[in-house]
């Protein structure tokens, strides 16, 4: 079995999560593609809204793609969100399982800043995906993680890695200029963010009156 894990703050989902999610999970034939909301997200400030939101908004995004699946535990966990033991608890839940950690291009950038994570090569290979305004920040990512880097371009997939763990592959994905940080801006300038994320969660962001306010952090 080969498992994708998709770590984010969510705050809120949009398409540049789900598109590349997908196009990972096709690519690299997983069999399913885990959304784990991160609790207390390292390395950035509090969300803007509560976790029970971020949570129900993935769940909304991803409910038409059977293969995407809701990963609550780094939220039942509490506590700083670090990807290492995330992975070790999906360990432990799928001793047999491959993980396969997808990234942006932004996130592989400060890696190495990342809690124990030449640890996360050992559980993990790592997939990154092109992102637009990333791309002057990976030739960096590319020279210092040279010598795990396993492959560089799509070919017919299933593209696979020839190790359990420990390469890291780099997909150019479907590039969309979306970040949560542009929609909540435009979501506190009363603006639509309508098609930069699924509806339903439109929906959900209007129904809560989220981002509107500051009210809704905790
Ligand atoms: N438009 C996008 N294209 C490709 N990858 C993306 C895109 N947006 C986010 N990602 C990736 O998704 C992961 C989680 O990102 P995150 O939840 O922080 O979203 P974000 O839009 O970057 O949020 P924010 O603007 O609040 O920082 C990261 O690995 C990030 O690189
Ligand atoms: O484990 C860490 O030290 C670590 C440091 C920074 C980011 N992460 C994870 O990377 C994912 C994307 O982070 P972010 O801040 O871009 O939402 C999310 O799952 C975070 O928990 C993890």
């Amino acid at each position: 079995m080969r498992i994708g894990v998709n770590g984010g703050t969510f705050d809120p989902i949009h398409f540049g999560h789900l598109r590349p999610a997908l196009e990972v999970l096709e690519s690299l034939a997983l069999d399913e593609m885990r959304f784990i909301p991160a609790c207390q997200p390292v390395h950035r400030g509090t969300p803007s809204v509560a976790a029970s939101h971020r949570v129900r908004m993935v769940e909304l995004a991803i409910a038409p793609q059977p293969r995407f699946v809701l990963d609550r535990r780094e939220i039942d966990r509490g506590g700083p969100s670090y990807m290492v033991e995330t992975l070790e608890s999906v360990k432990r839940d799928f001793p047999t399982a491959e993980l396969v950690l997808m990234m942006g291009a932004d996130a592989i950038a400060a890696f190495t800043r990342w809690h124990r994570w030449q640890d996360i090569l050992k559980l993990a290979n790592i997939v990154v995906t092109r992102r637009p305004g990333a791309e002057n920040r990976l030739p960096d990512a590319l020279a210092l993680y040279r010598q795990n880097w396993h492959f560089e371009k799509v070919g017919d997939p299933p593209l696979h890695f020839d190790a359990p763990a420990g390469k890291i592959g780099f997909l150019p994905v479907t590039q969309l200029d979306i970040s949560a940080t542009a929609i909540r801006a435009r979501l506190a300038a009363g603006r639509s963010v309508r098609y930069l994320t699924p509806e339903t969660v439109v929906e959900y962001i209007d129904t809560h009156q989220l981002y509107r306010k500051e009210t809704h952090a905790g």
